[in-house]
């Protein structure tokens, strides 16, 4: 007998490309989000549940097996460090993690560096040997170096285009990013064969890398 296998999607941006692929893959996910406040949306017709999470919280679905398998992008997964495998690279939401400044920013002593993702770039930093304070932002990070709160940040970057409209550059490329599937460590002994199928499926109709 099959078993339901519980998805957790990230709402938000990667939403509508993630069901796009599943949909190209077989798998018919409603295609917006946006118009309905339903939050678990069940398909037994194909064995399949889909639980409509915050993006950050994916992993952590995932990791306490609420969710089987789930859909994050790798940056959510560095920073969260949630024991969960990775399955595949999705191919999709592609961009990077980037070091950026304003044009005039000079190495100091004391430095400051805002971002979402305080593990990661502390790590970084580290590496780098360069002592930072890290301050954790939860969005619209570009702000920090305009208004003075920090020197640098670390964000991510797609087309570029909220650096250009803020003056900021970009100084050095961290990581690049794609979206991944990942899985429960029991979930996947315990329910190999459904989430292998949903592998297959998936991975017959991930994007080619073009560019960037
Ligand atoms: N500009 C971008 N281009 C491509 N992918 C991006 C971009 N920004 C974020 N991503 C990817 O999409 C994921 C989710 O983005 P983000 O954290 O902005 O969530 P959201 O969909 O806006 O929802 P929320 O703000 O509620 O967390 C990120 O973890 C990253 O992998
Ligand atoms: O290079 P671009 O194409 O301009 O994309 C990069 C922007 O996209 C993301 O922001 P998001 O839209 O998620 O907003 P927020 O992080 O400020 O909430 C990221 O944090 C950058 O600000």
């Amino acid at each position: 007998m099959t078993q339901t296998i519980k998805v957790a999607m990230p709402k938000g941006r990667i939403y509508k490309k993630a069901s796009e692929l599943f949909r190209e893959a077989g798998i018919p996910v409603r295609p917006d989000v946006d118009e309905s406040r339903k939050l678990v949306i069940e398909l037994p017709e194909i064995g399949m549940e889909f639980i409509l999470a915050k993006p950050v919280d994916v992993p952590t679905y995932v990791e306490y097996g609420v969710a089987d398998i789930g859909i994050v992008g790798k940056d959510v997964l560095l920073e969260e460090s949630r024991d969960v495998y990775e399955l595949l690279d999705l191919g999709i939401a592609r961009c990077r993690m980037s070091v950026i400044a304003l044009p005039d920013w000079m190495p100091g002593i004391y430095q400051r560096v805002a971002t979402k993702y305080p593990n990661l770039a502390s790590q970084y930093f580290r590496e780098q040997g360069q002592q930072v304070e890290v301050i954790k932002l939860n969005g619209s990070i570009e702000l920090a170096p305009l208004i003075g709160l920090a020197d640098r940040i670390v964000d991510l970057v797609e087309t570029g285009q909220t650096l250009r409209e803020n003056g900021l550059m970009e100084r050095e490329t961290i990581l690049d990013i794609t979206s991944r599937l990942v899985a429960n460590r029991v979930s996947y002994r315990m329910k190999n064969a459904e989430i292998q199928s949903v592998c297959d499926a998936l991975s017959k109709v991930i994007p080619v890398k073009t560019g960037i």
